[in-house]
């Protein structure tokens, strides 16, 4: 397994691309199952997790094309309800979002219950609740999702009883082959759902309130092809802020969306960093010293779960104590003892964290153990003093496109080891 070497101390100063977002290219490969018409995804990140959600599809029988360097042409013509590799679906979570698309169009789905990261129970109910209220009848058994629905699913209101990323997801994608209007309320509104919605607008369904708690959503059995550029990454761009503010450099995140970042910009602004949208898309320096502040993670325009590791991060040098509370995930902490390998003063209390800033840390072995986690400790090792070593990368490599080599590009010490 590749390790990467980090030799801390070096100031960040230059620009770093920011690719679409994993997790909005993984709900838009699913909706190329609801077509036979081809799909073209632009802007598609070279990361693990969507290869292995195109090895997947390629057992529905999916053909994948490329066009250009990070393009692909998705074409389901011949796709159909087989059932895929425990081993493919086991790897992430975002594979459960095959299961509406293939019981919409086919009326038959059976999919492993998914894997993903190690960071709470992460039960999928509100999906299977979302594909009932469209008609699907479901069994669980054997670690197996299997959905049935011979006459196709119908248009019907979805009340989620909080938002789900994912539930919403899977609630979008099968209403977009219901027969009749579909209403979606307590829909979530992270910007990688929206950039579903969209996607299935370009393919032809009539999508109202994108943006808002309430979607409609009137069904189509015939849809057109398609292309659809995925949106920026924001947790990747909140990634590289954290990196230029841990640092004390600039960055130029090109791509980047500072309204994408929502409580997370306004939580690094109060800590001390200043974030302006460039030209290209969005600069990021840290002028002065970091200040401690509390924050508490919450659904989009909340403080996203997916940088809290990363806010954790730098948090551990800054000036007094900050308080962090998380409210997605129950498990979300297992980058907190090695963050104290490197010399953070950390304590934790269910589900919150007491950070007390220290003046430095130092260098340390440290183990990903997700994926967010595992950038957490890159950035650390970014001004850890000396040689730390990030072991167990392959979380890293599911959500980051060449991060060794972005962070190198803009003057970090940084060198991948391969096994
Ligand atoms: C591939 C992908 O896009 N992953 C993201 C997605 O995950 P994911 O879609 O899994 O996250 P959800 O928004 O669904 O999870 C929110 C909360 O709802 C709970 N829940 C969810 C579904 C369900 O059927 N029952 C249930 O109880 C979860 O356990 C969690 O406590 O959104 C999360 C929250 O922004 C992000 O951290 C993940 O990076
Ligand atoms: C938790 C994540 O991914 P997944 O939902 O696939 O585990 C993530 O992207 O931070």
């Amino acid at each position: 397994m590749d390790k990467l070497l980090i030799r801390g101390g070096q100031r960040l100063s230059g620009t770093v691309e920011i690719r679409g977002a994993k997790n909005a290219a993984l709900p838009a490969f699913a909706a190329s199952l609801l077509s036979d018409k081809p799909l073209t995804l632009r802007n598609l990140p070279d990361v693990v997790d969507v290869k292995t959600m195109q090895t997947l599809l390629e057992g529905y029988g999916v053909a994948f094309t490329e066009r250009g360097t990070d393009a692909l042409m998705l074409d389901a013509a011949q796709a159909g309800p087989r059932e895929a590799s425990y081993d493919t679906v086991r790897k992430m979570r975002a594979t459960i979002l095959v299961l509406g698309p293939l019981v919409a169009r086919f009326g038959e789905a059976r999919v492993s219950l998914p894997g993903g990261c190690a960071i709470g129970a992460r039960p999928v109910d509100l999906h299977i609740k979302a594909l009932e209220a469209l008609g699907a009848e479901i069994d669980v058994a054997g670690g197996y999702i299997e959905a049935k629905a011979p006459r196709g699913l119908s248009g019907a209101r979805i009340v989620f009883p909080f938002s789900s990323v994912g539930a919403t997801e899977t609630a979008l994608l099968a209403a977009s082959r219901a027969k009749g209007e579909t209403e979606i309320v307590n829909a979530a509104k992270e910007p990688e759902v929206l950039d579903l919605a969209r996607c299935l607008s370009a393919m032809g369904v009539r999508i109202e309130g994108i943006g808002s708690h309430r979607l409609l959503v009137q069904g189509a059995q015939n849809l057109s092809p398609a292309t659809h550029e995925i949106v920026a990454d924001r947790i990747e761009a909140g990634t590289y802020a954290v990196a230029a503010a841990i640092t004390g450099g600039e960055l130029e995140l090109v791509g980047a969306r500072l309204e994408h970042l929502a409580a997370v910009g306004e939580a690094l602004e109060a800590a001390g960093v200043r974030l302006w949208p460039s030209d290209r898309g969005l600069m990021v320096t840290r002028p002065g010293r970091l200040t401690g502040i509390d924050i508490m993670t919450q659904a989009y325009p909340g403080f996203s779960t997916d940088l809290q590791a990363q806010f954790m991060a730098l948090m551990s040098v800054a000036d007094g104590t900050s308080l962090i509370r998380e409210t997605v995930f129950e498990n979300r902490f297992m980058h907190v003892p090695e963050l104290v390998r490197l010399g953070a003063d950390i304590t934790l209390k269910g589900t919150s964290a007491t950070v007390r800033g220290v003046a430095s840390l130092k260098a340390a072995p440290v183990m990903a153990t997700d994926l967010r986690a595992s950038v957490s400790l890159v950035l650390a090792g970014l001004v850890a003093e000396g040689e730390t070593v990030v072991s167990r990368i392959y979380h890293l490599d599911r959500g980051y496109e060449a991060l060794d080599r972005k962070l190198k590009r803009c003057g970090a010490d940084i060198e991948r080891i391969p096994a």
